[in-house]
């Protein structure tokens, strides 16, 4: 997957970076600029300088040299000040910049599209990983590329200088190109172990979060099954290292030969010097500024290397950011109803999750054609894994059905705008988030606009029944949730309420949903929310026409509802209320009675 960013789409990305620079930080980014070329004159006059010193010995001319001397000491001093100024610009630019502009646009690529397949895509979530890791690289790149200019100056001057003394010494530009040569040779190599590497590095955080969060170490702990983790953290571990240790040593090489090439160039271009009756100051400055020479060259190799390796980071975010345009959509969004007529309609919907092998993917819903009745409480049972989770994802518009075509009130919702419509929705999903902040923020951010409305928090609480809660927090609302940051710790039925609390927010939604939404609630709790879940629909339904739709494997609790769906394997087998599916016969009546018998055993 690793993909090379060509030199126009690279250009582009640099002028963008150097851009932001000077937007973000415009005192630094001057600063830089000024300091570089401070370093190239202070460059030029350290050669001036050394010339002089070689032409007063050649005159025995004291004063020339003592001009000489002050002169390469003063520019020598402002040369190494320049550079260090620099290179503290440089760092401070390059950290700024990713860190407030580069690691933010990973977040948003990964939340803005509004579909969820690309984050169980290894090859979305191999790149996202990537960029996350060096957002620097790209940054330090553009800013490598201006530097290279000044490099290229002062191998000119440098070799200029050279060629005064002798032009036997110019052909250390030959020697000169091994080293920044060869370096082209082991770098993509380098690249390209980088992203062979990446899946093993997020195998390793994989493991090593599932090992030290404190949900999984329980189950990890009762099965003993910590060494084993332990065993395959070190295996991930070892295969990240081995991917990349050889390419480096390979690249390592590649380095090491061309700097061999230099040196043998370096000493015969002395020898030639010396035999073609140059004299000791020709000598003594040949070496002088043929050891900058060989500095220049290796901070220009360091460069390239910063410039070119930056690709295998530039690659990934283009591809981000391409995946992302690419997922926006064409075409213009209609804004979502604020109340529905008619209702929401199912026709021939069928999805797959996106699989490696396309030819073997199973439908998780299949050919399903239902209509919900604006108004309606509409309730979704089968077995595990019958796809009634997939079903209220694809009403969320989390993903596209594969086949057919889910209509609001006789419109695609595949036209509605995503983010109007999820501004329509409220919804309490099975594997609800935790968000580790006071309560009331917790509730509040499952309506943005109105997170700081004390009324809005409080009928939430209510309606999810868990004032109780409230009132046994040492600081009620204000209660910093969670352990991890200091806050009190809730258990799995507590936190369930608090993501109920928070999908009660809004009050008009146009679709209500909730998938499990008690499953860690004990019964009695449950009895008390469905009822005012009920009563909450039917207010919904008289003012906004709202569906309300549940997902539940307890039958006592959807009885009630207007319309029950009963899936299996994907597929819509049964459709109609509790009494007609009972006098039906069928799946519904099986499971029903499974259950009933179950309770009475009980
Ligand atoms: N993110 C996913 N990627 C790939 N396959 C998935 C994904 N989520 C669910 N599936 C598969 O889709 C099918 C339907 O799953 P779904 O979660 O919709 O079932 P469900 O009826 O809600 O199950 P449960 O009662 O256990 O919540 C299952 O075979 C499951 O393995």
């Amino acid at each position: 997957m690793t993909e090379r960013p060509g030199a126009k789409a690279t250009l582009a990305i640099w002028r963008e970076m150097i851009g932001r620079s000077f937007r973000m930080a415009p005192w630094v980014a001057s600063a830089l600029m000024f300091l570089l070329v401070v370093d190239v004159v202070s460059f030029v006059a350290v050669g001036l300088a050394l010339r002089e010193i070689v032409d007063g010995t050649g005159r025995a001319d004291a004063t020339a040299i003592a001009v000489g001397a002050v002169g390469a000491a003063l520019a020598y001093a402002l040369q190494l000040v320049a550079g260090s100024l620099a290179g503290s610009a440089h760092t401070t630019l390059v950290e700024y910049v990713a860190i407030t502009q580069i690691q933010p646009e990973t977040l948003e690529i990964a939340t803005g599209i509004e579909t969820l397949e690309h984050l169980e895509r290894p090859e979305f979530l191999n790149r996202l990983d990537i960029v996350r890791a060096e957002p620097y690289a790209v940054i330090n790149s553009a800013w490598s590329s201006i530097e290279a200019v000044s490099l290229v100056t002062r191998l000119a001057l440098s070799l200029a200088v050279l060629g005064s003394v002798s032009p036997y010494l110019l052909g250390l530009l030959v020697f000169a190109a091994a080293p920044l040569g060869l370096e082209q040779i082991g770098r993509p190599r380098i690249q390209r172990a980088e992203t062979a590497a990446a899946e093993a590095r997020r195998v390793e955080r994989h493991l090593f979060s599932l090992a030290t969060t404190a949900s999984s170490s329980k189950e990890i702990r009762v099965a003993g099954v910590a060494e084993e983790l332990v065993e395959r953290q070190r295996v991930a571990w070892n295969e990240w290292l081995r991917i990349r240790t050889r390419a480096r040593f390979a690249a390592a090489g590649w380095s090491a030969t061309g700097w061999l090439v230099f040196g043998v160039g370096f000493l015969g271009a002395l020898a030639l010097v010396v035999m073609t009756s140059g004299t000791a100051g020709d000598l003594v400055l040949a070496i002088t500024v043929g050891a900058q020479l060989r500095f220049a060259v290796e901070t220009a190799v360091r460069s390239t290397s910063a410039v070119g390796g930056a690709g295998r980071v530039i690659g990934p975010l283009l591809w981000l950011r391409g995946h992302r345009a690419a997922a926006a959509g064409t075409g213009p969004a209609l804004p979502a109803p604020t109340a529905l007529r008619d209702g929401i309609t199912l026709d021939g919907v069928s999805f797959g999750y996106p699989a490696e092998d396309t030819t073997s993917q199973r439908l998780a819903v299949a050919d399903v054609s239902v209509r919900l009745p604006a108004g309606s409480v509409v309730a979704v049972v089968g077995e595990y894994g019958s796809g009634k989770t997939t079903l209220v994802k694809l009403l969320a518009k989390f993903y596209r059905p594969t086949a057919g075509a889910i209509r609001v009130d006789g419109v695609d919702l595949a036209d509605l705008d995503t983010a109007s419509w999820r501004s329509r929705l409220s919804a309490a999903f099975q594997d609800f988030g935790r968000y580790l902040t006071t309560m009331s923020e917790s509730i509040g951010l499952g309506d943005v606009e109105r997170a700081g409305d004390p009324a809005a928090i409080a009928r939430a609480v209510a309606d999810a029944d868990a004032q109780v809660l409230v009132d046994k927090l040492p600081q009620g609302l204000d209660t910093e949730l969670g352990r991890q940051f200091g806050g009190v710790e809730l258990s799995e039925g507590q936190w369930q309420k608090v993501a109920l609390a928070r999908a009660s927010m809004r009050q008009r939604p146009v679709l209500f949903l909730l998938d499990e939404p008690t499953a860690s609630l004990d019964a009695p709790s449950e009895n008390a929310i469905f009822e005012r879940y009920m009563a909450r629909a039917r207010a919904s339904a008289a003012a906004t026409g709202a569906v309300t739709l549940i997902v539940s494997h307890r039958f006592s609790t959807v009885a009630g509802a207007d319309l029950i769906l009963v899936m299996d394997a994907g597929r819509l087998v049964e459709v109609g209320d509790h009494d007609t599916l009972l006098a039906l016969g069928g799946r519904y009546a099986d499971l029903y009675g499974l259950q009933a018998d179950a309770y009475a055993a009980g």
